[in-house]
């Protein structure tokens, strides 16, 4: 039941992108790429260095906007000048260096930008921050991800190990609604221990309904996780493979050009 409803895709991405192109002077980084993302799948972004992936996310995620291309969200076309519209739109980034505050608490960085106000005037003219509130929701969040390894919420996010803060920044994209979560090389800094826990929590990300767009340079947790596997070569999609058809082997000599995919051989 799981399986088919992993392989037969519905109809409309959740996320898509067509003809998108990013030109720096004489560089193009983004090429005519397209992109699409269906409802609740884990796609990995695969792809050579300086391919165009990260060029690809920053255009789905709003951090640049393309000179040329459309991007639709739900069937809807959409135009983000920033990553804040995007996160409006329920698209999140967890960046690989987490953008977390170290000095502030684990609740603090949850909330981060969007702190909750006390309510009545004290929030809305003496601007009060509701820290129960916003300590009891990141509590809730972190244990709902399994996360509460942490015992204590209002501890610096500088005392926690590299795969804890990886759950907080995760927490953190998980917790205000959000459709999508793209995240950029979540397990390259971690140890296998740490690499493990992350994993699951994109799993368990996924088991929530939520779409997650991976990149990643770690072949092994690429073909262990990833429903679909986006293979970017030369600022566009190549190649989208399933893993469970494909080689470790079959998505490197795509990905460097040493073979080509099949469909586009002439
Ligand atoms: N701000 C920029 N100014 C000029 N060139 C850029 C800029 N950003 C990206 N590029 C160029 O665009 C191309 C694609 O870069 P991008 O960072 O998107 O690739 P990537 O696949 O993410 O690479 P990597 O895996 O090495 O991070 C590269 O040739 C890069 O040098």
């Amino acid at each position: 039941m799981t399986l088919e409803l992993r392989t037969s895709q519905p109809a409309e991405p959740l996320l898509k992108a067509r003809g998108l192109v990013k030109r720096y002077g004489r560089v193009t980084a983004l090429d005519h790429a397209d992109f699409d993302l269906y409802p609740g799948e884990i796609l990995a972004v695969i792809g050579d260095n300086g391919a165009g992936k990260s060029s690809l996310i920053r255009a789905l995620s709003g951090a640049l906007v393309p000179d040329e291309g459309e991007i639709s969200l739900n069937g809807e076309r959409v135009a983000f000048r920033s990553p804040l519209e995007a996160q409006a739109a329920g698209i999140e980034t967890v960046h690989q260096t987490l953008a977390l505050s170290p000095s502030l608490s684990i609740a603090d960085n949850m909330f981060l930008g969007r702190e909750l106000r006390r309510p009545g005037v004290l929030g809305s003219v003496c601007r009060m921050l509701d820290r129960k509130a916003m300590q009891r929701i990141a509590r809730d969040k972190l244990t709902e991800l399994g996360l509460l390894t942490v015992q204590n919420i209002n501890q610096r996010v500088e005392t926690l190990s590299g795969g804890q803060r990886q759950g907080v920044a995760v927490a953190r994209a998980t917790a205000f609604g959000s459709r999508v979560v793209i995240m950029d090389e979540p397990t390259a800094a971690l140890g296998v221990k740490e690499s493990r826990r992350v994993l699951e929590l994109i799993l368990d990300v996924r088991r929530r309904g939520v779409a997650i767009v991976l990149i990643s340079h770690n072949m092994p947790h690429v073909f262990e996780i990833a429903d679909r596997i986006h293979i970017h070569r030369l600022g566009r999609r190549l190649t989208v493979i399933d893993p469970k058809t494909h080689s470790m082997s079959d998505a490197v000599s795509f990905m460097t050009g040493a073979r080509t995919p099949i469909e586009m051989a002439a």
